[in-house]
């Protein structure tokens, strides 16, 4: 019998953390209410896995195409062979996943790998929301509320670490190296402190009135991002020290509701982010313009970039929307809604 599902995942946005997790520092991250949006439809085939087929649509990139099971099987292991050459440092991490479908096919070959998928024919429609790529962790959107359908579809229990893992492995083939922030955020919903090897908190939230700016698609990847961090600055470097204690303001802040505390750690670390090289000039200038009021507190809320004049999702924490500014600069703005729910699946007739 054919089953259909719709899967449904927040955005996440990085509170503070962002590069700094990848080095040990605790990060505040939270879910946002801007959803990517998953349609799973299995017909099964009483014949064998091998004519299997998988039809991808991909609504965001006006893409739709089917691939017989030898021919995605073929693709990944293509892209396995480029992320083994990027782990020797023959190769780019943007070289890795060469279209958007290939994060597709690597993550259904994941779960394959692990459970072995069901014959038959799977049909699967992609939708976001209008802010991908630009720091709001859309592939860790898209490979949760994928993995999350295969798994209703097979009916099989899981546990969120079994999930998360296979997650983290799939996003490092778009950025090099995953923390498990991202995923772990979409999947849980709220605001979470996460730093690895610790265990996951959940916090309270509190209604600081927020805005997310776009400054544009950065012009570097987030893998790009991360590599060139990771090559200016080891794991020793003391800015990290630096990274943990405006981390620790920010949280302290935050859990005793105290906006003032909040905006000043938030321009600190700011400062930081510029010193490691991710926030283009363009940017900085702007963030600087709205950090100079105590009305308002800014800072890039994803990996930036480390070339061009656009660094994706600016967060300003401020009462008022700073539309002059972002009027000035050409730059859309919309009010943060946060999630409290994570990503969740049903089946729809
Ligand atoms: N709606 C979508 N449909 C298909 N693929 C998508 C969609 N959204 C994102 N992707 C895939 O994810 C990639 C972008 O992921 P990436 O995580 O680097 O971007 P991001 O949104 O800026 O998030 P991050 O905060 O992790 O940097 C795209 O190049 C595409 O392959
Ligand atoms: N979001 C990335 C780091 C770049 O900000 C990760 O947690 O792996």
């Amino acid at each position: 019998m054919s089953m259909k599902t719709l899967c449904q995942t927040p955005a996440k946005l990085i509170l503070t953390g962002e590069h700094a997790v990848l080095f040990g520092a605790p990060a505040l991250s939270m879910a946002i209410d801007l959803p990517t949006r998953c349609y799973m439809d299995f017909s099964p085939y009483t014949s064998s896995l091998e004519s299997s087929c998988l039809e991808i649509e991909l609504s965001d990139f006006n893409e739709k195409q089917s691939y017989p099971l030898s021919v995605w099987q073929q693709r990944v292991i293509e892209i396995e062979t480029r992320f083994a050459l990027y782990e020797k440092q023959s190769l780019s991490i943007q070289s890795v996943l060469q279209q958007p479908v290939d994060l597709i096919l690597l993550t259904f070959q994941q779960f394959h790998n692990a459970y072995r998928l069901n014959p038959g024919h799977w049909t699967v429609k992609i939708q976001s929301h209008q802010l991908t790529e630009k720091g709001l962790g859309s592939s860790a959107s898209v490979i949760i509320s994928l993995l999350q359908s295969l798994y209703s579809h097979h009916e099989l229990n899981y546990s969120d670490i079994e999930l998360l893992s296979m997650a983290q492995r799939v996003e490092s083939h778009q950025h090099g190296s995953s923390s498990g922030l991202d995923p772990t955020t979409v999947l849980k919903g709220g605001l979470l402190r996460y730093q690895q090897g610790s265990p996951l908190q959940k916090l309270t939230s509190h209604p600081f009135h927020g805005w997310i700016i776009d400054t544009g698609s950065p012009e570097s990847t987030t893998g790009q991002a991360v590599n060139q961090v990771h090559r200016d600055f080891n794991h020793q470097h003391p800015i990290w020290t630096e990274f943990k204690n405006v981390a620790q303001l920010i949280e302290q802040a935050w859990q005793d509701s105290n906006a003032t505390e909040l905006k000043e750690a938030i321009k600190q670390n700011q400062q930081l982010l510029e010193r490691i090289g991710v926030v283009p000039p363009t940017v900085q200038r702007f963030i600087h313009t709205l950090n100079q009021s105590s009305e308002s507190a800014a800072k890039i809320c994803g990996a930036g970039s480390v070339t061009g004049e656009k660094a994706g999702i600016v967060l300003c924490i401020s009462q008022h929307a700073p539309e002059a500014l972002c009027q000035e600069y050409g730059y859309d703005y919309y009010p943060l809604k946060f999630s409290e729910k994570g990503s969740r699946c049903e089946m729809v007739l």
